[in-house]
């Protein structure tokens, strides 16, 4: 891996804020690294964190310590030249102007692309000659992605973007996003749908009152910090001591009508010793298996229910 590579370094940053007379540490020694052509899915509850990171790593909040470097530098230039794209929460859209006046002035700032392209991208075509203060809050959205990719940016950083849109507006959103990432794209965002972050992301990292509490690929978060159900039924009964001797085996249950379940954090070698151990013998084969795997949801919410 080359340093080149990395498009994002944040190192040991720390943010400290003011409210009242409190002082509240946003962010806690966080420490980043993103790659090109990384989706990465920022997680974590209300008040984590998410937010400030993504203002760090913008340049619109400067940490109380640590480093930021983004392609390369700091933040500015990048954001300046089109190279950086972003859709922050709640950000204001000029008023009196159309969707299609406003897309054409900032394409023609960067210009890297025409207006029309981005226009057609993100289905705006129809919106273009609609006032901006008239559109509902999905469009404002979908103006808002027009705007961050108007630069055509190498890295994106969106926060809660698909916040108001409805169903099949997500699907549309998630599709371009793909399209952008096919094309090489960086892409960081925050989102509190996990089902999101599952289908989009290639890494997820989890923040916990401003701390950096997992990394990983979907897959390693779900089999670090959750469990799988396996459940089945025997013709003779299987003794508990035999079942809890399992390797990956947390719990075992018997329910009234007599299936076993299982919970453990290793299905396969659980599954696996499970047939060594019956293999063969009359009555103890397991019959109407039923594998529950965890999603990333479950995964999220033990890690954050985790003690501190
Ligand atoms: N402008 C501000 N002034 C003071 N404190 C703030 C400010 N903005 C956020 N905070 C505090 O900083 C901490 C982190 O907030 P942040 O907005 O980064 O969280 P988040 O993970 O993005 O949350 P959400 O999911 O609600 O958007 C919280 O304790 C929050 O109350």
């Amino acid at each position: 891996m080359t340093a080149a590579e990395i498009l994002v370094r944040v190192r040991d940053v720390d943010v400290v804020r003011r409210r009242g007379g409190a002082r509240i540490q946003a962010l806690s020694r966080v420490g980043l690294e993103v790659r090109r052509g990384e989706r990465v899915a920022l997680l974590g509850a209300n008040g984590a964190g998410k937010t400030t990171l993504t203002h760090v790593m913008l340049g619109l909040l400067r940490p109380t310590g640590g480093t930021v470097e983004v392609l390369g530098g700091p933040p500015g230039p990048g954001l300046a030249a089109g190279e950086l794209g972003a859709m922050l929460q709640e950000s204001g859209l000029m008023r009196n102007v159309r969707v299609g006046e406003l897309i054409t002035l900032v394409t023609e700032l960067y210009g890297r692309r025409a207006s029309e392209e981005v226009l057609a991208e993100c289905g705006l075509g129809e919106l273009s000659r609609r006032q901006v203060t008239q559109l509902s809050g999905g469009e404002r959205q979908r103006l808002r992605l027009g705007l961050a990719l108007a630069g055509l940016p190498r890295l994106l950083f969106l926060d809660e973007p698909t916040v108001a849109l409805d169903v099949a507006a997500r699907g549309r959103f998630w599709e371009i996003l793909n399209e952008r990432a096919r094309s090489g794209a960086t892409v960081l965002f925050t989102t509190h749908y996990l089902h999101e972050a599952e289908q989009f992301a290639d890494r997820v990292v989890v923040l916990r009152a401003g701390r950096i509490v997992a990394d990983g690929t979907v897959d390693e978060l779900r089999s670090a910090f959750t469990e799988s159900r396996v459940s089945f039924r025997t013709d003779e009964p299987l003794p508990d001591s035999m079942l809890r001797g399992l390797p990956g085996v947390r719990t075992t249950e018997e329910r009234d009508d007599g299936t076993r379940v299982l919970t453990t954090t290793d299905s396969d070698a659980t599954l696996a010793a499970l047939y060594a151990k019956v293999g063969g013998t009359a009555g103890t084969v397991p019959r109407g298996l039923t594998l529950t795997t965890a999603s990333l949801e479950d995964a999220v919410a033990t890690l954050l229910e985790e003690e501190h």
